[in-house]
């Protein structure tokens, strides 16, 4: 709930854009009209189905505010999805059409725009920067011209008090107030609402309603909204009403027809009371017995009058035939926004990189001192220095779980931006890829340099091969991320899958089993997982050109390695002999590009998961 320090003021500033495209809305359609027909919701199958909408109803033109009301499962968010095109758990069908043309996902991102029940934004932006990356988006004005754009936004919303508060802080009524702002910036023809009152007082459900409805006068949009229990005064604001129970209508017409047919059904409204209440009352079976409210329902059904309605400004306009205009995306354009704002999030969030590097360098720290012996270019060192190669990667790729979480989350909003046209997935996924790779590069200075050079005393020539074999191993780690960050849904099962993998990397990594006693198929992880190419390359850059003691004798007690001559080659030689996936030759070059071509393969997947996600629609079939 907002404190009354936070209260929406509604400014009286002029609602057309400054440096905006020609038109009332962004499509510069003028009469618009959004049609419904019959739309049902199926969900569930044989037995399991449930009918969740049965032949629903409506037509709004523009400039007009349709309320959407019933109680709590009555459908009216299954009803929003269903008309967005994103109700994927049933069979949605019915005809839903926008001057004239069924509604399609290319015609829904040019010219609609959906806020869900519950927001979603970028919690390390501030608001401002929020709405200023969503004005660049939608393309409202020409670059010189967004601030401006923005901070009137911002007044209109009552967001000035937290414009420049990051979302992660944000309360529940800001949050809600600026996913409405954003949807204002694109200047939609059809703009669906998903309770957009929920989390504000009464005096901001108010002023956010009365904003939204003078947007649908000035801007001629077409407005559909979904909400619980209006106030007298946000419902006065209405111009239709749709009063939805158990997935059917009640009623659907103009506001000002209601009263009259509530009282030819026997059903007036008492004086002083808010007609949304009593209307809800009557659907409701917590206050009706079930009996009255099917009746009211089937009454409704067999009396309903021609949906269209008859009232209003837009009376005698039957609306334009046909779309035209609407938001057009170009990718470069959308790249370059990719880029800035991505970067951003990179520095700010302190868990996705930059928490990581700091827990990598510490852990990697520990390792360092827990080997502290392992400095000494001693032959009984040998396996201490090869295993403290093996801990500086495992222990930083395993902290690439966290990554799933993060960009299952990030995908989260991707999806929704791309839903109301807002951005072309792709523009992400490039931005991304490429900026993640110097990032993890100046991972691997943490993770190798402190520790690595000053505490181990780890060769310094071969830093720069070190620390790009770390890297690419790394990136490999991180497309794994990203394949399960788009693929599993569900955020703890994807994390657990990464922890799977990344066992199973290291115990086919030849280092712990002997690969040659592997049999199928086990012996193929040893060749198709990472970590085995890792360690032999980085066990030989880091030991392969050291200068050892001499070893006469024979090992003593308790020390595996002893080679008379200390001779690296055969140092080498004779760590094989206890740890197989050793080897005195160079193979880091070949064994980068086999660590890359793994990670390229969950990066393909990954790009195939976001294509198809993103390319999801809940198409309506006709009847
Ligand atoms: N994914 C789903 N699978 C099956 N049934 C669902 C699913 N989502 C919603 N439902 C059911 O659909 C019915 C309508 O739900 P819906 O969320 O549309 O109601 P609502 O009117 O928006 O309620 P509220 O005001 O509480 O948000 C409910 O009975 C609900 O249990």
């Amino acid at each position: 709930m907002m404190t009354s320090t936070e209260q929406v003021q509604v400014s009286g500033t002029n609602p057309k854009r400054l440096g905006s495209r020609a038109g009332s809305n962004n499509s510069g359609m003028e009469s618009s009209i959004f049609k419904f027909k019959n739309v049902n919701f199926v969900a569930g199958k044989g037995d399991k189905q449930k009918h969740l909408l049965q032949d629903v109803s409506g037509t709004v033109k523009f400039g007009r505010v349709l309320a959407v009301m019933g109680p709590s499962g009555a459908g009216k968010t299954t009803l929003i999805s269903a008309l967005t095109l994103d109700a994927h758990y049933g069979t949605p069908s019915g005809a839903v059409t926008l001057n004239g043309v069924a509604l399609t996902d290319k015609l829904f991102k040019r010219h609609c725009y959906v806020v869900k029940q519950h927001d979603k934004h970028w919690p390390y932006l501030t608001c401002r920067e929020t709405l200023q990356y969503a004005a660049e988006l939608y393309q409202v004005a020409d670059r010189s011209n967004i601030p401006a754009v923005v901070e009137e936004t911002i007044q209109k919303m009552g967001l000035a008090v937290c414009a420049d508060t990051r979302c992660a802080r944000l309360s529940g009524g800001q949050a809600r107030r600026l996913s409405i702002g954003m949807a204002l910036l694109k200047q939609p023809t059809v703009l669906f609402l998903d309770e957009p009152t929920s989390g504000l007082d009464a005096a901001a459900a108010d002023n956010i309603m009365q904003e939204i409805v003078r947007v649908a006068k000035d801007e001629r949009l077409i407005i559909m909204c979904s909400i619980h229990q209006p106030s007298s005064k946000v419902y006065q604001g209405f111009d239709q009403l749709m009063i939805l129970s158990r997935g059917r209508e009640a009623y659907s017409g103009d506001l000002i027809d209601a009263p009259p047919y509530f009282e030819s059904i026997g059903a007036p409204v008492p004086s002083q009371m808010n007609p949304a209440e009593h209307y809800l009352d009557l659907v409701n079976s917590d206050f009706s017995s079930e009996e009255e409210v099917v009746k009211l329902l089937d009454t409704w059904e067999e009396r309903a009058p021609n949906q269209q309605s008859s009232h209003g400004p837009a009376n005698n306009d039957e609306g334009q035939d046909g779309v035209t205009g609407g938001l057009r995306r170009n990718f470069f354009d959308d790249l370059q926004i990719m880029f800035r704002r991505h970067f951003k999030l990179i520095i700010r969030d302190p868990v996705l990189y930059v928490g990581r590097m700091v827990m990598i360098l510490i852990s990697n720290l520990v390792f360092a001192f827990v080997y502290w012996n392992a400095r000494d270019y001693l032959q009984s060192q040998v396996p201490n220095k090869h295993f403290i190669n093996i801990w500086f990667v495992a222990v930083a790729s395993n902290m690439g779980v966290v990554a799933v979480y993060a960009l299952n989350d990030e995908f989260k909003s991707i999806l929704r931006e791309t839903k109301n046209g807002g951005l072309n997935p792709f523009a992400y996924v490039v931005a991304k890829s490429i900026m993640v790779v110097p990032v993890l590069w100046v991972m691997s200075i943490f993770a190798l340099a402190i520790p690595g050079l000053l505490v181990q005393d780890q060769p310094k020539d071969v830093f720069l091969q070190a620390s790009l074999l770390w890297t690419v191993i790394m990136f490999c780690f991180e497309c794994l991320a990203e394949c399960l960050s788009v693929w599993v849904e569900d955020q703890i099962f994807g994390m657990l899958q990464f922890m799977n993998f990344w066992f199973m990397c290291f115990l086919f990594s030849g280092n712990f089993i002997e690969s040659t006693i592997l049999y199928y198929p086990f012996e193929l992880f040893y060749h198709i997982l990472p970590f085995s190419y890792y360690i032999r390359s980085c066990t030989y850059l880091n030991l392969h050109d050291a200068t050892w003691d001499q070893c006469t004798g024979g090992p003593a007690i308790g020390q595996a390695i002893c080679v008379e001559s200390g001779d690296p080659t055969e140092v080498l030689d004779s760590l094989s002999n206890i740890y197989g996936v050793v080897d005195s030759e160079d193979h880091v070059a070949r064994d980068m590009l086999v660590i890359f071509g793994i990670g390229m393969i969950f990066k393909i997947l990954y790009v195939v998961g976001v294509w198809v996600k993103t390319s999801k629609v809940a198409t309506i079939k006709s009847n």
